[in-house]
């Protein structure tokens, strides 16, 4: 589902990223991992289609980023870390600006709402406008806007940051279920535990590069890598 090619991205004189190769399959959940500055937002950024990267090359549903930007950008949603939305406009009424952007149409774009914005426990703060929303129900109308354009890939920078239990919980569930549908998740996490309870696949960075990347039970296994668990796991704390 998404396919990364020997990424390399330089702020400056930075080596954000440097010579990535991964591999996100349909039907799986990712974790990527690594400590601050390793090269996860940059990643991410770049195979959502906002960061134009220096060399290598991404697809997302086989569509390449650079060259087929809109087919690629259609089959995704990306949710950053910290979601830059629209103050002035109600929940509702960004919502209908994202549905109105993907032409979802009405009766799924009203079924969808309802679901997601009860699941989420926001149906009565979508009459509100988003300036007067708290970190946590920004971040749950932007899982909303993504989960409403059911995309085949969704990748997201850290989204348990600031989600109560009750929603992390449900965003698990929703992850679980956007994959069982043939869809893919990446997403980025300093928390191990996470990563290991939830993910089917785990990939490490560390300063830009992919330090391994497989199944989870493999990943947490291989002895060799226990340096870079107890790094991560100091890191975190
Ligand atoms: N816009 C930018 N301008 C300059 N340097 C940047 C920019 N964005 C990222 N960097 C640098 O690129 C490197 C990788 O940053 P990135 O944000 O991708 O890391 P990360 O793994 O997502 O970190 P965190 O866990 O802290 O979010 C870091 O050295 C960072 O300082």
């Amino acid at each position: 589902m998404l396919e990364i090619s020997h990424l390399t991205h330089r702020f400056g004189s930075t080596l954000a990223v440097d010579d990535l190769t991964l591999t996100v399959p349909a039907g799986r959940i990712t974790g990527f991992i690594g400590h601050n500055g390793a090269g996860k937002s940059t990643t991410l950024r770049a195979a959502a289609g906002i960061l134009p990267f220096n060399a290598g090359a991404i697809a997302v549903d086989g569509h390449d980023v650079r060259t087929d930007p809109i087919a690629a950008k259609r089959a995704s949603a990306f949710l950053p870390d910290n979601p830059d939305l629209y103050d002035f406009m109600t929940g509702l009424d960004f919502l209908a600006f994202i549905a109105d952007l993907y032409r979802i149409p009405r009766a799924e774009r009203r079924d969808r709402i309802g679901f997601y914005a009860e699941a989420y426990d926001m149906t009565g703060n979508l009459g509100g406008v988003i300036g007067g929303y708290s970190h946590g129900m920004k971040q749950k109308l932007a899982l909303i806007s993504a989960f409403l354009r059911r995309p085949r890939l969704l990748l997201l920078d850290e989204p348990f940051v600031g989600l109560d239990p009750l929603a992390s919980h449900t965003l698990k569930e929703h992850l679980r279920a956007l994959c069982r549908d043939g869809g893919a998740v990446l997403f980025s996490t300093h928390v191990l535990e996470v990563a290991q309870t939830l993910c089917d696949d785990i990939a490490i960075i560390r300063q830009g590069r992919l330090v391994v990347s497989g199944p989870t039970a493999t990943v947490t296994r291989d002895a060799s890598l226990e340096d870079v668990f107890l790094e991560l796991q100091e890191n975190a704390r």
